[in-house]
Formats: structure tokens, C-alpha cells, sequence
């Protein structure tokens, strides 16, 4: 018989089995270096580790339902938020779901950020022996699963745009590089939206259904969201010029933009998006499938280990944006500053 339940194998005097899924191209590679000792971490820790090394796009979701399969008490993801979304789409479907530990390896790891999952992986390896543990709400589209943020529209198309090799060479500012060269072909899309309190028909340059506050380096993006409130905050940016949008982004950097004329600011349980464009969705920075669809929250599904001290080990970035038409010939447009928060 697998003892399953949380605590069961405990109980029975057991060792928690645990199964260590990692990318190993995520990030900078570091993953490659660290294993052995991550390893023994663990194990010094109490917990019996086996690893699944992913091998393409994909394979961490069936790595994942695998794991459940098995009756391993505890999954851990170890890598970016790519991996995290298809270790959590294993698994969201499944009736037992086993607790998720997060090692962040990856480029930009939003949604540890806005768990305050140590960066070092020392620190996050801690977080998960100390057993500390958050239920936390998931969001479920097109039978697929996410946890930080769901949208469609301008610019959510990048995460997937930039190529895997860059993301390693030069990470996080590989983002701003892309999206400085989407700026000037922005285009609006038509939206119907619909959900228990509201119904709209807006033009939008973009639509976001998050989960947490802490999106693409925007750690203010969604001030009042709350990870297990079974709410979405949706925020929709209205049609707009560039001067405009480029505004919205940078109160967006300091979380000034809700009460902006240009921003439609929302939250509910379940939101019905329709558009007679094609529009394509991105789910936690991957692509989620097209529209029209329904975006459920489902209410405190996953069990993720956080620390329990709530300190932040996170930087906090001012981005500074060169615009490509002020640029000076030579360079690279450009400065990223990182303050210890
Ligand atoms: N062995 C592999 N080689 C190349 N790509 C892989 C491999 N295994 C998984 N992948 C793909 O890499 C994608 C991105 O990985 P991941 O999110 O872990 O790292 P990242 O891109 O560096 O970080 P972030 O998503 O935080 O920016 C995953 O969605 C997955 O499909």
C-alpha cells in the first residue's frame, strides 16, 4: 500500500520521498554544477530525494503526474517559472497532489519571487526541510493550469519569443531587450469580457488575470492580490498610443498604475474572455493556447513550502529605458540597476 496523505509516511515513522525535477538548461546552467550538493542537502534534512533531469518542453508535466502516480509525498521543481508551470500542470489535475518545494534556477523565477523563496539554493533548500507550507489558489484555463498569471494581448507573447540560449547568456534583460523592439508594432485587440459582476467590449492592448503580485520583475504589478484568496485581480490595459503606453509601464514599476485612466482593474472568481482576433494566451510566461476561453480560480489547491520568516532575499530592479529613438549609435539602450530591497 503508498501511504499518500500528508504526514501518513511520517506517522508510520518513514521517510518523506521526494522527487527532484530539474531543468537543466534553466537559468544559467547552474543546476549542472549544484545537484550533488542539493542532494545532500536533502538527505541530511530527512528526505529521501530521487531525480527526474527533463529532457524538452513537456517533460516535466509528465515527470510530475509520474511522481503522483508513485505516491512521492513531495515534488520539487527545480528551475524557472517554464518548469514550475509544467511540474504544477502534472500535478493540478490529479485528486492527490503532493506538497511542491521550488528551488528558483531559472531567469527570472516570478513566482518565487513573490513567495520569497530564497534565490540561493541553500536558502531554498532550507525553506522546503523546514516543512513550513502555504496553500495556494491555482488557476485553470483551456484544461490547463497556472499560478502566477494568465493574459493575452501586446507584449505577452515575448516570454516565448526569447530564445533559450539568450535567456542563458545574458537572463532577465534578455526580456527588456525584446520588448523594446516589439514597442513600435503594439496593436490593439477587441475583447468581450464577462464575468459574475461585469460585462465589457473594449478595445485593450492587453489583458492580465494574476494570481500573485509579483510579474516579469513588476513586483507591484497586482498590489492587492493574495495568493489564496480564490480572487483573480484582472487588470486590462485600454487601446492607447505609445507615449501612453509607455507611461502605463513605468507607473506599473512603481505600482501606480490601478487607479490610471487608461487601466480597468477587476477581481473575481471566473472570467469569460471572447475576441474575434486571434489572440494567443500566455500562461506563467508560456504559451497557454488561443482564445476564447474561461479562466477558473480554484481555491487554495496547492500545497507549496515557503518561508515561514516572510523575508524578502529578492533585488528589487529599476529598469531604465533608453527609447530606441533617443538611442546614441553604439549603444545597447539599456541600464539595469539592482538595489538589495
Ligand atoms: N533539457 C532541456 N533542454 C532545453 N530545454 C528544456 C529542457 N528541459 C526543459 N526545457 C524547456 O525549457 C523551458 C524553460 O525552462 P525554465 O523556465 O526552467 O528556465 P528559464 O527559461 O531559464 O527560466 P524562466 O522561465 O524563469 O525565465 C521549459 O518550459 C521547458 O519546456
Amino acid at each position: 500500500m503508498i501511504l499518500k496523505q500528508t504526514g501518513e509516511r511520517e506517522m508510520a515513522g518513514q521517510t518523506k520521498r521526494a522527487r527532484l525535477i530539474y531543468n537543466p538548461s534553466s537559468g544559467r546552467e547552474e543546476i549542472k554544477k549544484r545537484l550533488p550538493d542539493i542532494l545532500q542537502r536533502l538527505e541530511r534534512g530527512g528526505l529521501e530525494t530521487s531525480t527526474h533531469a527533463t529532457t524538452g518542453e513537456g517533460d516535466a508535466t509528465l515527470a510530475a503526474a509520474d511522481a503522483v502516480k508513485r505516491g512521492f509525498d513531495i515534488v520539487i521543481a527545480a528551475g524557472g517559472d517554464g518548469t514550475l508551470y509544467e511540474v504544477i500542470n502534472g500535478i493540478a489535475e490529479k485528486e492527490y497532489r503532493p506538497q511542491l518545494g521550488i528551488l528558483p534556477l531559472g531567469t527570472t523565477n516570478d513566482f518565487a519571487r513573490a513567495l520569497n523563496i530564497p534565490r540561493s539554493w541553500e536558502g531554498a533548500v532550507d525553506v522546503i526541510l523546514r516543512q513550513h507550507t502555504r496553500v495556494i489558489d491555482v488557476g485553470k484555463v483551456n484544461q490547463r493550469y497556472f499560478i502566477n498569471i494568465a493574459g493575452g494581448g501586446s507584449l505577452t507573447e515575448l516570454t516565448y519569443e526569447v530564445p533559450s540560449k539568450l535567456k542563458t547568456m545574458i537572463g532577465q534583460l534578455a526580456y527588456y531587450m525584446k520588448g523594446l523592439e516589439k514597442l513600435p508594432r503594439l496593436r490593439p485587440i477587441e475583447l468581450y469580457i464577462k464575468t459574475a459582476e461585469v460585462e465589457l467590449h473594449e478595445e485593450v492592448m492587453l489583458f492580465l488575470i494574476s494570481n500573485s503580485n509579483s510579474v516579469g520583475g513588476f513586483e507591484r504589478l497586482a498590489p492587492d492580490a493574495s495568493l489564496s484568496d480564490g480572487l483573480f485581480d484582472v487588470l486590462i490595459l485600454r487601446k492607447c498610443n505609445l507615449a501612453e503606453f509607455i507611461r502605463v509601464v513605468s507607473l506599473a514599476l512603481r505600482g501606480e498604475h490601478i487607479t490610471d485612466p487608461n487601466v480597468i482593474y477587476l477581481q473575481t472568481r471566473q472570467i469569460q474572455v471572447t475576441s474575434p482576433d486571434y489572440v494567443q494566451l500566455n500562461l506563467d510566461g508560456e504559451f497557454g493556447g488561443t482564445l476564447p476561453c474561461v479562466f477558473t480560480n480554484l481555491p487554495q489547491h496547492l500545497d507549496i513550502f515557503v518561508d515561514e520568516t516572510g523575508q524578502s532575499t529578492y533585488k528589487t530592479h529599476t529598469l531604465q529605458i533608453k527609447l530606441p529613438w533617443k538611442q546614441k549609435p553604439g549603444t545597447d539602450g539599456h541600464k539595469e540597476e539592482e538595489h538589495e530591497s
